[in-house]
This record gives structure tokens, C-alpha cells and sequence, in this order.
């Protein structure tokens, strides 16, 4: 029995992880979850899992979730509760499907527990990978990828030696913009940008998706779990989402994992590796239905979000903790109808051409960047 501590229950990956665990009850247990403000999803998710610690946003939270529990649970709230349940004694797995960099310390603190992180919290690896692949290196943690792609390199890679990897390739549906020209995204709703064509996903992720963001942050996650550089890292345009990532041998043998779009895959894996369970109510892969794969090149002058991702995983030190902080600041004001669509790479680039890197950033110097740079968007947003 595999006891999880589980962050960001109530969004998209919480929600599929609760649906893996729930096929599985001889094989997992929930034991502590955190999310934010949603206290509907919340209490159907505890009375399912009857979990002893529960975190939430804020206090305000807390109390209306006090109000409503019929079962003694304890409820904590903001970044130390977070932290709290993602080191919770009893889990032998973290699973992070926070969202931003807010999950930077829980998981931190979940590797000085010891727990094997699950890691879907993309941001965690972006905003400072060098400190959470120590650390993991440090306490022997494994970090066992839940982002689709990175499961599917995990996947691929198998245990092979990293001086034989030539090549990782992402690849990358396009987002909801995939067949407009640069032109065409001036006027673009945000009810269009959210509308993803392949993938069932929580907000962010889904404008991150429409930038091609996604698969910058993708490209600086993948270097830092993978250890590759950056120069054997590349992204490939793939419309049908069907083959999640490929890796490409010395000899040029090139090995991919495919699959429908169904998160429950990467998670479970995450979840149950080294070995495999059977996924129920899962859409098996017959590629003669699929008929046709399609792949793309990618113009770096039309998503030039990848390329702000390469240039700033490349400068290092702070630059990817920038380019996060400016990036999540910039969805949310488009999410919120405060900027159009394109302003939010303006918006980033902004905040990546002002900066001066910080090489070798401790936490302290990675908080205070964060912070500073979400300021900094925010008084830019303001003055527009
Ligand atoms: N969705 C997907 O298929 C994939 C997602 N990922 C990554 O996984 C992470 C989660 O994505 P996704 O599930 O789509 O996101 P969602 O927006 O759907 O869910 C986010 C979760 O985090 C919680 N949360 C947000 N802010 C806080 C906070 N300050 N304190 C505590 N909890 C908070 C939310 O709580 P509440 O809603 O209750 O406020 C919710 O449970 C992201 O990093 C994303 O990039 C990676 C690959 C695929
Ligand atoms: C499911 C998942 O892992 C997402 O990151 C997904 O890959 C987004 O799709 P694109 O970024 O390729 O549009
Ligand atoms: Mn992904």
C-alpha cells in the first residue's frame, strides 16, 4: 500500500490522481491533501479519502471548511500548511499538482522528509531546478515526472546510460492557436485560447499551452531532471498529441511512448513505477483508427515563448525563475481580461530584458526574485 500525500487536489491532475487512486484502493491510500479555495470539491474529496491533515489557501478558507466537516480532520492553511502535508509523516509519496511556483518550498520540504516526489508542478523544476535536483540528489529522492512528456522520456529513457542519449524531443500539440498566423492572435477571447484541442487541462496550463510557453517550461523541466543540456533538447510540433516525447540514441535509434491524451497514465505511472498497473476505463491505441501522424518544425518567430524558455534556461540562474514569475503574472491578468493575449509574451519579454541574472540564487535570492518580478508585471499591467 502506497500511502500519498496528495497537492492541488481539487484541480485537473488532483482530480484524475483521486480517480487512479479510487481504481486502486488496495494499491493506494490518500493520507493528506491541500488545495485552495474550491471547498465543494474539497469535502466531496474528503469524505472519500478521509484523510487526517488537510491544507488550504488561507484562514478565511479554513474556517468555512471547519464549518462543514463532519469528521475530525485537522485543517491548516497557506504555504506552511502546504508544507506540512507535503512532508506529512505518514505518505511514502508526494504527489505536487499544485500550480505556480507556490510549490517550490512544499516540495523542498518533501524531499528533506524523504517522501518520493510525484512531481506534476512544472513551475517547481523552472523557477529553481538546481536546488531541487540537489537536494533530491542529496536525501537519494527519487523525482519521478507527471507531466506527460517528461513521463514519456522517463519512459523511453528506461534505465539507458545518459552518454548514449543524442537527443530529447518534446513535442508539442500547438496549442489553441495552432493553425493561426501571428496576425490572427491580436483579437483572440480568452474563451478561444482556453479551448485546447487535445488535452482536458486547469486554466493556466491551457493559455500556457496557446503561448507554446508550456513547452519552454517543458524544455527547462526536461534539463533539469533529465540532466541533458540544452543544445540535445528539442521541441517538435505533433498535432494529434498521440506520441507524448521521443528519445534519440547515439546509433540514431529513436524510441517513443504513445498513447490517447489521459493524464491518468503519467500519474499512475509516477505512482506505481517501477512496475505497472492496469488502467480501467482507458481508450486503447489502435493507430490504424488514428490513421495519420502529422509533425511540424517549430518557427521560433511565431511562438516565441519557446524561445524566451531556451534563452533564459540557457543565461541560468535567475533568468528561468523570471521567466515563471512574469509568465504566471501575465496568464492571470489575461485570465482575468486585464491584457490581451499577446501581451502576454510583450509582458514577459519585458520582464526578462530588464533583468540581470543572479547566478547560483539561493531560496532567499529565488523568493525575492519571484516576488520582484510579480510586482514588477503587476505596476506594468497597471500602467498600460
Ligand atoms: N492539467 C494537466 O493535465 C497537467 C498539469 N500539469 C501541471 O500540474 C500543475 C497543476 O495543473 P492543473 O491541475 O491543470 O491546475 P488547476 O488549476 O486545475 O489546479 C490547481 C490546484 O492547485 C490548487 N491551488 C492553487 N493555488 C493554491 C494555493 N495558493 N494554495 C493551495 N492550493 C492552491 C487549486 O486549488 P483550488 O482550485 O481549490 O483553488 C487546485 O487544486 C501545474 O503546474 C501544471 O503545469 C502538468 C501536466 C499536465
Ligand atoms: C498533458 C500535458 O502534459 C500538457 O503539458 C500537455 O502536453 C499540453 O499540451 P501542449 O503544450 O503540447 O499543447
Ligand atoms: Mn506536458
Amino acid at each position: 500500500m502506497k500511502k500519498i500525500s496528495l497537492l492541488g487536489a481539487t484541480g485537473s491532475v488532483g482530480v484524475q490522481t483521486d480517480n487512479v487512486v479510487r481504481h486502486h484502493p488496495e494499491h493506494f491510500q490518500i493520507v493528506a491533501l491541500a488545495f485552495g479555495e474550491n471547498v465543494d470539491k474539497g469535502l466531496e474529496l474528503i469524505h472519500t479519502h478521509r484523510p487526517k491533515l488537510v491544507s488550504v489557501k488561507n484562514k478565511e478558507t479554513a474556517d468555512k471548511l471547519k464549518g462543514q466537516l463532519a469528521s475530525p480532520v485537522k485543517v491548516v492553511y497557506g504555504l506552511e500548511g502546504l508544507i506540512e502535508v507535503a512532508a506529512y509523516p505518514e505518505a511514502d509519496v508526494t504527489v505536487n499538482a499544485v500550480l505556480g511556483s507556490i510549490g517550490l518550498e512544499p516540495t523542498l520540504a518533501a524531499i528533506a522528509a524523504g517522501k518520493i516526489i510525484a512531481l506534476a508542478n512544472k513551475e517547481t523544476l523552472v523557477t529553481a531546478g538546481h536546488l531541487v535536483m540537489a537536494a533530491a540528489k542529496e536525501k537519494h529522492v527519487p523525482i519521478l515526472p507527471v507531466d506527460s512528456e517528461h513521463s514519456a522520456i522517463f519512459q523511453s529513457l528506461n534505465g539507458e546510460k545518459q552518454s548514449q542519449i543524442k537527443r530529447l524531443i518534446l513535442t508539442a500539440s500547438g496549442g489553441s492557436f495552432r493553425d493561426k498566423t501571428r496576425d490572427e492572435l491580436h483579437n483572440v477571447t480568452i474563451e478561444e485560447a482556453l479551448n485546447h484541442p487535445n488535452w482536458s487541462m486547469g486554466a493556466k496550463i491551457t493559455i500556457d499551452s496557446a503561448t507554446m510557453m508550456n513547452k519552454g517550461l517543458e524544455v527547462i523541466e526536461a534539463h533539469w531532471l533529465f540532466d541533458v543540456p540544452y543544445e540535445k533538447i528539442d521541441v517538435l510540433i505533433h498535432k494529434e498529441s498521440i506520441v507524448h516525447s521521443l528519445v534519440e540514441y547515439i546509433d540514431n535509434s529513436v524510441i517513443a511512448e504513445l498513447g490517447h491524451s489521459d493524464m491518468r497514465l503519467p500519474i499512475q505511472y509516477a505512482l506505481t513505477y517501477p512496475d505497472r498497473l492496469e488502467l480501467t476505463d482507458t481508450k486503447q491505441l489502435n493507430l490504424w483508427e488514428v490513421g495519420q501522424l502529422h509533425f511540424q518544425k517549430v518557427d521560433m518567430e511565431r511562438y516565441r515563448s519557446v524561445k524566451f524558455a531556451y534563452d533564459a534556461g540557457r543565461a541560468g540562474g535567475t533568468m528561468p525563475t523570471v521567466l515563471n514569475a512574469a509568465n504566471e503574472e501575465a496568464v492571470a491578468a489575461f485570465l482575468k481580461g486585464a491584457v490581451t493575449f499577446l501581451d502576454i509574451e510583450g509582458l514577459v519579454l519585458q520582464a526578462l530584458e530588464k533583468h540581470h541574472t543572479i547566478q547560483h540564487p539561493t531560496l532567499e535570492t529565488i523568493r525575492m526574485v519571484d516576488k520582484e518580478i510579480r510586482r514588477a508585471v503587476q505596476e506594468a499591467i497597471r500602467q498600460r
